[in-house]
């Protein structure tokens, strides 16, 4: 790894620490992901196929403007390091913007904008599953912000082929943004677990707040159950495959709620189209959620003109919360 001069760190997690450095032969700045060992209870064979699988996919991948571009996967004879190189992305992460942003004034982002970063987001995750990768941990830590504002997802970590065969692991996703039949323990689940991933970032661009942010597993489908109401839980318990989701008879299933949903009554300012969008994510029911390409196509994206002029965020596009970032944005 001595072709790759360290700058400085720019980012730690569970599976590795990542790295902003030159390429000492082509001069350009990029990210290196140095994956940890021992990750994977110390299996030296798990931990090889988990830097292959990200880098696999992040190859499928390339190419596609709102998806980091992979630039080189390098390991060590076995049992050494592994390293995931990148085009590096000068900016912060979307979660640390939230994070920052001034949290009491709604909606977060102005409608229009919170359309153009999710059409970004979409048409990443729709070219990600048109080319067999299903991310598995979409949330807002995993989107870079560059300096111009578009936005690019990162972290393939827990990405893998939709069609690599057998029952895909379980948990995956970070939990405020796991869709419901994840909790539910499916082990056949798709590419919805992403695009519900995205509508709980929607929401979360309107509102400047996580949407869901459960304590635990059994906690968090309550709140999922609480927003769509009895009319959503019905509908996923009407799902063929329900019966088969191992915690299918808990409680929370069963119990009774208002029968409506409350996303209009959450976000008040929403126009019928966006409404529309955000509700078509949130489908409990896996089968009925709207696939990342076809939400590309509803009205809230193909008629621009469908948000009024005037329903303003606190930040009507972003605001200079975190320095740099602003002035540079092109609309
Ligand atoms: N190519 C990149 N350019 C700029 N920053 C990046 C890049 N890749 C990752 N980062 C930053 O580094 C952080 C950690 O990266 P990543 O999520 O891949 O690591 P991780 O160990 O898998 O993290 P976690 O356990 O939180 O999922 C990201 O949240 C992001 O802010």
């Amino acid at each position: 790894m001595d072709r790759y001069e360290c700058l400085a760190k720019i980012g730690e997690g569970a599976a590795g620490v990542v790295h902003m450095a030159r390429d000492r032969i082509t001069g350009e700045t990029v990210a290196v992901k140095r994956l940890r060992g021992g990750i994977i209870g110390g299996d030296a064979e798990e931990e090889e196929n988990a830097w292959l699988r990200e880098a696999r996919c992040l190859d499928a991948c390339r190419g596609h403007p709102h998806i980091v571009e992979l630039r080189a996967a390098h390991g060590e004879s076995r049992g050494g390091c592994r390293y995931v190189v990148m085009e590096y992305v000068d900016g912060p992460s979307l979660g640390r913007v939230l994070r920052e942003g001034k949290k009491k004034q709604r909606p977060f982002f102005a409608e229009a904008e919170a359309r153009r970063l999710m059409r970004q987001l979409l048409d990443g995750v729709a070219a990600m599953h048109a080319a067999g990768v299903m991310h598995r941990d979409i949330k807002p830590d995993n989107v870079v912000v560059g300096p111009r504002g578009g936005l690019k997802i990162c972290d393939f970590g827990m990405s893998r082929d939709v069609d690599s065969g057998g029952a895909y692991t379980s948990p995956v996703v970070t939990l405020w943004y796991r869709a419901p039949e994840l909790i539910l323990g499916s082990r056949e689940y798709d590419e919805g677990v992403d695009t519900w991933a995205l509508g709980c970032i929607m929401a979360e661009l309107l509102a400047g707040a996580p949407l869901f942010p459960g304590r635990t597993e059994m906690d968090q489908l309550n709140r999922v159950f609480d927003t769509v109401g009895a009319g959503g839980v019905e509908e996923m318990r009407s799902w063929p495959g329900f019966a088969r989701l191992p915690r299918a008879e808990s409680a929370i299933c069963h119990r009774a709620r208002p029968p409506g949903g409350r996303l209009r009554e959450m976000f008040p300012e929403l126009s019928a189209a966006g409404l529309d969008v955000l509700t078509g994510l949130l489908a409990c029911r896996p089968d009925r959620r709207l696939a990342a390409a076809d939400a590309l196509r509803c009205a809230w994206f193909t008629e621009a003109d469908a948000v009024p002029a005037g329903c303003g965020g606190a930040h009507g596009g972003f605001t200079p919360y975190v320095s740099g970032i602003a002035d540079a944005i092109v609309v």
